[in-house]
């Protein structure tokens, strides 16, 4: 479990992360989406130790990552793809890396044929495409077989069938009760590969759920409602604060879960022939929502 608690940070007078908590659950895929300038890449250094906190705190399993000896056992992460020495070869990076922590020679070889790089093993990674760096990257992540996994936009620079990979690779991880953690500032990337979202923006939190109860949020979300009785519906719904708008015949209702419709019609006898809620996209949920960090970034204010 990754939780973080009233975490802050400072860079001079900007307010990069602001009392952000949350918590990232073992065995699901956790999305951290936010628009550019979020504080998603200092989140992560935080979490990892990699950047100290103004205030706040952040453990990964119930302990600051820090204190935690042979950290690549602990935890797997890939912040930045391009963080590698192009001289070396695949093979040198990632034998150091399991010598310096002690890790077998033997899953050098095991996460080179994961990743798919066992051709391009002995290549120096000077010459590797940005796709090949990510899968790399990943390599390095997943070579002390950790429990938790951190990743910063790994799906960038990857061509489609690259992202299916990843996405599967993702699931794979969690299913085997990893916790994995993602970030991304494109919820279309986030649609498919996470099970829960953490939505931060202007480096405050926005949302910390599974992805249905984000789509809820969006005010494009309602529930309609058919009757044979619309004229007698309206103003009993509206009485309750819901906002009702006829649409194709059906009334379209926010303010009023859909329980709630149904218990309403029922006390009063009124017939429905249809009751159903309609969830905004999460493209629009994520959009509506974080509008005002993206605004606040566009007008070069922060
Ligand atoms: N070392 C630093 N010194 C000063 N300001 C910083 C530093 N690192 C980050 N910031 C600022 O903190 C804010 C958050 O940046 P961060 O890189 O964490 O956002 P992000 O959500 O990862 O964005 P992106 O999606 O663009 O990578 C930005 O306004 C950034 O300019």
């Amino acid at each position: 479990m990754i939780e973080v608690n009233g975490l802050t940070k400072r860079y001079g007078g900007t307010t990069a992360v602001k009392d952000l908590t949350f918590t990232v659950h073992p065995g699901r895929v956790t999305g951290f989406l936010g628009p550019n300038g979020a504080g998603k890449s200092t989140t992560l250094r935080m979490i990892l130790g990699l950047h100290e906190p103004s205030s706040g705190t952040v453990t990964v399993g119930g302990r600051p990552f820090r204190e935690r000896p042979r950290g690549l056992r602990q935890v797997g992460s890939l912040l930045d793809a391009h963080d590698v020495h192009g001289g070396r070869t695949a093979m040198a990076h990632l034998s150091a890396l399991a010598a310096g922590n002690r890790i077998p020679r033997r899953r050098v070889e095991e996460v080179l044929r994961e990743v798919g790089l066992v051709k391009a093993a002995r290549r120096r990674i000077g010459g590797f495409s940005l796709g090949m760096k990510q899968r790399l990257g990943i390599a390095s992540a997943l070579l002390g077989d950790p429990p938790v996994l951190i990743f910063d936009e790994p799906l960038n620079g990857l061509d489609p069938e690259g992202v299916r990979w990843v996405r599967d690779l993702f699931r794979r991880l969690a299913a085997e009760g990893r916790t994995v953690f993602v970030s991304s500032h494109l919820m279309s990337e986030m649609e498919h590969t996470a099970d829960q979202l953490v939505v931060i923006g202007r480096g405050e939190l926005i949302a910390a759920e599974s992805l249905a109860e984000f789509s809820a949020r969006g005010t494009r979300s309602c529930v309609m409602v058919g009757s044979s009785a619309l004229p007698a519906l309206e103003p009993l719904l509206t009485a309750e604060g819901a906002t009702v708008r006829r649409e194709d015949g059906l009334l379209a209702v926010t303010g009023l879960t859909a329980a709630r419709i149904g218990e309403i019609t029922q006390r009063h006898g009124i017939p429905v022939h249809h009751l159903s809620a309609r969830a905004s996209s999460l493209e629009e949920a994520f959009m509506e929502l974080t509008a005002d960090s993206a605004q606040y970034l566009a007008g070069g204010t922060r």
